[in-house]
């Protein structure tokens, strides 16, 4: 069964003006358990509002989003499901481990509990060492890492990722790449990611779904037959790259 559905999706804003944007028409999506999905295309074409109707945070004007097979106006379990921004939104009067305990405060989980599930999140992104170190005091690959391990604490099934590392170093990047995709391996988590960056697409996602702008529609979905774990390296130069860049 599909995570994720989506069918016949689209979705209109109204400018300041009163003239109306379309911005999705008809989409259709099927993200199968465990798969990684990019979203990809150039800027404007309504890759983070997709997000935003999955998420439940906007509302799709027609068509279906099913989430594990409930309409998403049903669905309850939106603890499953977790969101990492572009930025990472750490508070910053909050330790590293504080902030990583932040999603589990509204949960049942006793003290203890929570205790246990941040050192155990933050030595999963390698950053035991670092749990009362507050986010200045840290560097940008090391505040994604807890970013990405505040999303990750309350033990989703699926990860929604709206450019998460754009504002990293390549080299940073590639690392954070790596994380994820051993992450997702371990924790058999679903995950939906938005980015305009044909590479990072083809290293991530085993399917990439390339939306065309104005209105958002889907171009075309690539599956990318590359076995894990991927070096970003020797992905750069495959069939799959050469052929998104053309598109793009
Ligand atoms: N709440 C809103 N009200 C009005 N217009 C909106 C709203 N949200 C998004 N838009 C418009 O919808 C279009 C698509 O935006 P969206 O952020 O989904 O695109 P995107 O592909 O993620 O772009 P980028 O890669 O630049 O982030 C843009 O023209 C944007 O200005």
């Amino acid at each position: 069964m599909s995570v994720v559905a989506l069918q016949s999706v689209s979705k209109c804003f109204f400018r300041r003006d009163g003239e109306q944007l379309e911005v999705l028409r008809n989409i259709d999506l099927d993200v199968p358990e465990r798969s990684i999905v990019a979203l990809l295309g150039a800027s404007g074409c309504g890759k983070s509002t997709l997000l935003n109707i999955i998420a439940g945070l906007v509302e799709p004007d027609h068509g279906r989003v099913l989430l594990n097979g409930t309409p998403s106006a049903a669905f309850k379990d939106w603890r499953s499901m977790t969101y990492m921004f572009q930025e990472d939104r750490l508070l910053p009067w909050r330790t590293a481990a504080q902030n990583v305990a932040f999603g589990l405060e509204a949960t049942k989980l006793s003290r203890a509990e929570r205790r246990v599930r941040v050192a155990e999140t933050l030595d999963l992104v390698g950053l035991s060492q670092f749990a009362n170190v507050y986010p200045y005091e840290l560097s940008g690959g090391m505040r994604s890492r807890v970013a990405l391990a505040r999303s990750l604490a309350t033990e989703p099934s699926i990860l929604l990722m709206d450019e998460p590392f754009s504002k990293l170093d390549p080299s940073i990047r590639a690392q954070m790449h790596a994380e994820v995709l051993r992450i997702a391996a371990l924790r058999k988590v679903t995950i939906i990611f938005v980015t305009h960056d044909v590479e990072e697409a083809v290293v991530l996602a085993d399917k990439v779904v390339v939306l065309h702008p104005r209105p958002g529609r889907v171009r075309e979905t690539i599956s990318v037959p590359l076995a894990y774990p991927r070096d970003p390296l020797a992905t750069a130069f495959t069939d799959q790259v050469r052929h998104l860049r053309r598109i793009l």
